[in-house]
């Protein structure tokens, strides 16, 4: 297997594949999700629909509950859809045979919000970011190797982290390796599931920076599922707000958080800004020299993030 370069679309011509002209990245249509429940089916994604353009970002928020992980898993199929379409340059990934999903599974990839438990604690960062490689048919352990090294680089930890293990790094190391894995597959669709909720919030920072980084050097495209409307400022253009598995507003970030239409959306900015709904959350010790570098959470300089760190749920959970 050739390795490609970070997120070369497949849509190019070097892909061979053409998506029909004119239709977006993403295209989410009258998706619904149902639950088998005792006695019936339990409706946690209703009719929802909207779509992405390649290369951006968007939020999605809404309370605990709301359906926001259910769609998530829906476009990454951890989760097949009940009805709806989820088309990526047209090819409809919900509807697809898991044999003919194959080819497209690589290019929408999750970054979970545990960096501690979504990482397999026996296996070193080199084999935890090889492993979709390993998966997608690279027989080559040189080959494999060598792309883990550039990819644990790329999400700026030192080469002394390949053959460490989960437990040796901290939450924002450990997330960092959760993102080199997630681009192994050469992804062009990111979904980011709270993947910054279970850090301090000047890891979060860094992060996020790592996150539009990437963004800016490879074009990749972001679902952001968020309770933190500072997070959600930060890294998207587009909010898609949900409430009880349906959207009641989308719009431009900026201009749905200052002036929100739905009374909804502006009951969740409140409850943001309270600071009543702030979590506390006690510093946790960063990168160890045992962690061997300081490349990573501990040197950053970058901006740190909105002081609004509140969380949607906060005041509803
Ligand atoms: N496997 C399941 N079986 C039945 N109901 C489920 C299942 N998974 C989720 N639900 C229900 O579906 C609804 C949406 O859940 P989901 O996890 O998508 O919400 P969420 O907005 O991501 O919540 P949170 O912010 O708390 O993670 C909730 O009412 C939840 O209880």
């Amino acid at each position: 297997m050739n390795t490609p370069p970070l997120n070369t679309p497949s849509g190019t011509p070097e892909s061979g594949n053409t998506p029909p002209a004119g239709a977006p990245f993403l295209a989410v249509e009258n998706l619904v999700v149902e639950y088998p429940v005792p006695g019936g089916t339990f409706r946690a994604v209703d009719d929802i629909s909207f779509t992405v353009e390649r290369g951006t970002s968007l939020a999605v928020v809404g309370e605990s509950g709301c359906g926001k992980s259910t769609l998530a898993h829906s476009l990454v199929r951890l989760i097949r859809p009940t009805s709806g379409r989820i088309l990526l340059e047209g090819t409809d990934l919900g509807a697809l045979s898991e044999r003919r999903l194959r080819p497209h599974r690589r290019r929408v990839q999750m970054i979970f919000q545990d960096p501690y438990g979504s990482l397999d604690p026996h296996l070193s960062a080199e084999d935890i970011v090889a492993e979709p490689l390993r998966l997608a048919g690279e027989r080559s352990r040189t080959a494999r190797s060598k792309r883990a090294a550039e990819l644990i680089d790329r999400v700026g930890l030192p080469s002394s982290a390949l053959q460490r293990r989960p437990a040796e790094f901290s939450g924002g190391q450990r997330q960092r390796i959760g993102i080199a894995r997630a681009l192994a597959s050469d992804p062009e669709l990111l979904v980011c599931d709270e993947a910054t909720s279970a850090l301090d919030v000047s890891v979060q920072a860094q992060v996020l920076a790592l996150l539009r980084d990437l963004q800016a050097s490879t074009g990749l495209t972001f679902i952001v599922i968020s309770h933190n409307l500072g997070v959600v400022r930060e890294i998207s253009e587009d909010i898609l707000v949900m409430r009880s598995g349906s959207v009641v507003e989308r719009g431009a970030t900026a201009a749905v958080l200052a002036s929100p239409v739905e009374p909804y959306t502006r009951a969740l900015r409140r409850a943001a800004l309270d600071p009543a709904a702030m979590r506390g959350r006690k510093p946790r010790s960063v990168v160890s020299a045992r962690a061997g570098g300081a490349r990573a959470d501990d040197t950053d300089t970058r901006p740190r993030p909105p002081a609004e760190a509140a969380t949607v749920s906060g005041t509803t959970e």
